[in-house]
């Protein structure tokens, strides 16, 4: 059994993180007993990832709904709403977080009473998280229908089981390859600055008894012009009604070298990933985190004191340069804009 990122205790109500930051060295559990411990842990990094960042939002409505004492619905309702916009402030580019957020509002409007929209709150978090790891799965599915036996892919940031319920999205083609005995390999980019690559992707991939090798992140164009890499396989953050995709910073970088290598550049991600209210690349909200995850590593100052620091944690690869979408629908090609809305919110596949 692969290690859960997020694990809802309904006996005791805790919401049990494997903290991410303390990979590859250290499997810590943290338990989050409050919205607030939640909140920090999907800021902090404890918890990442587009889908996992879903899945501890969701949860963290629940955490605040069961503790809460009141018989009125109205008043719980409000409450329940101030709370859905204070998880929102958590981490800004990932729009899995208001989706997530969102559906449990949803769900918990239909109630008659208190007591009802609790237990919708508890149901609608676990339906999200059971339906990423089906999504994620599928996902996998159809990105190794783009793989061969031998096949070598390169991958940034960590778009592993780690990042959602289970499988990933990126490396879900790994999890059903191995299943399946086919060999696969990967390159892993050690991802500056939190290192997600190095930390978590590789790890997991060591886990799983994939062939990994990490390099850092200005060896890919090196990389790719000389290691016979079949594809590049990136997760993503947020797609925009465009096919514009927001993911971790380099991802923009490694499109470009893709497309001037002549490699194609798949985009892998579930439909809760596809904002339709966001148009393009240009409307969706970058995140820029602390200066300290570029100044330093690890602790250990890098830089002089008082270097000015820029540090966007995502950035937006434009639609023309994405060969494909891996959804769980199947691979989207071609006019991103009229098939992302037709398959958005249609049960029917690509
Ligand atoms: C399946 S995870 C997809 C993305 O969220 C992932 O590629 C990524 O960029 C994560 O960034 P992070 O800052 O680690 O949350």
């Amino acid at each position: 059994m692969t290690i859960q990122s997020v694990e809802w205790n309904q006996e005791t109500n805790v919401l049990r993180i494997l903290d991410q930051r303390q990979l590859p060295h250290k499997v810590i559990f943290v338990d989050a007993v409050s919205i607030e411990e939640v909140w920090e842990a999907i800021t902090f990094l404890k918890v990442r990832g587009a889908p996992a960042i879903g899945i501890a939002a969701a949860f963290g409505l629940v955490l605040w709904s069961e503790e809460k004492q009141s018989n009125q619905l109205e008043l719980f309702l409000d409450e329940l709403r101030a709370k859905r916009d204070y998880l929102a402030t958590s981490r800004p580019t990932a729009v899995n977080l208001f989706w997530a957020i969102d559906r449990v509002i949803e769900a918990a409007i239909k109630a008659k009473s208190v007591e009802e929209a609790k237990k919708r709150c508890v149901f609608e978090a676990i339906a999200i998280q059971e339906e990423d790891r089906n999504t994620c799965r599928k996902i996998g599915e159809f990105g190794l229908e783009l793989l061969e036996e031998g096949d070598t892919v390169l991958t940034i940031c960590n778009a592993g089981g780690i990042a959602t319920a289970q499988y990933g999205t990126a490396l879900a083609p790994f999890y059903l390859a191995k299943e399946r005995d086919i060999e696969l390999k990967a390159y892993a980019c050690e991802t500056r600055p939190v290192l997600q690559g190095a930390r978590l992707t590789a790890w997991e991939l060591q886990q799983l008894g994939t062939d990994v090798t990490l390099i850092t992140d200005s060896m890919a164009a090196h990389v790719l012009k000389t290691k016979n890499i079949t594809a590049v396989i990136v997760g993503a953050d947020r797609i925009a009604a465009n096919g514009d995709t927001a993911n971790k910073i380099g991802t923009y970088g490694l499109a470009i070298l893709a497309t001037a290598h002549d490699i194609p550049f798949y985009v892998a991600a579930p439909f809760s990933t596809i904002d339709l209210n966001t148009s393009t690349g240009e409307d969706i909200p970058i995140e820029e985190r602390a200066p300290q995850e570029v100044t330093h590593l690890q602790g250990v100052a890098l830089a002089p004191d008082g270097t000015k620091v820029f540090n966007p944690a995502f950035d937006v690869v434009p639609n023309e340069l994405i060969s494909g979408i891996i959804t769980e629908k199947g691979l989207i090609e071609g006019d991103f804009e009229k098939k992302l809305q037709a398959l958005k919110n249609d049960s029917v596949h690509v």
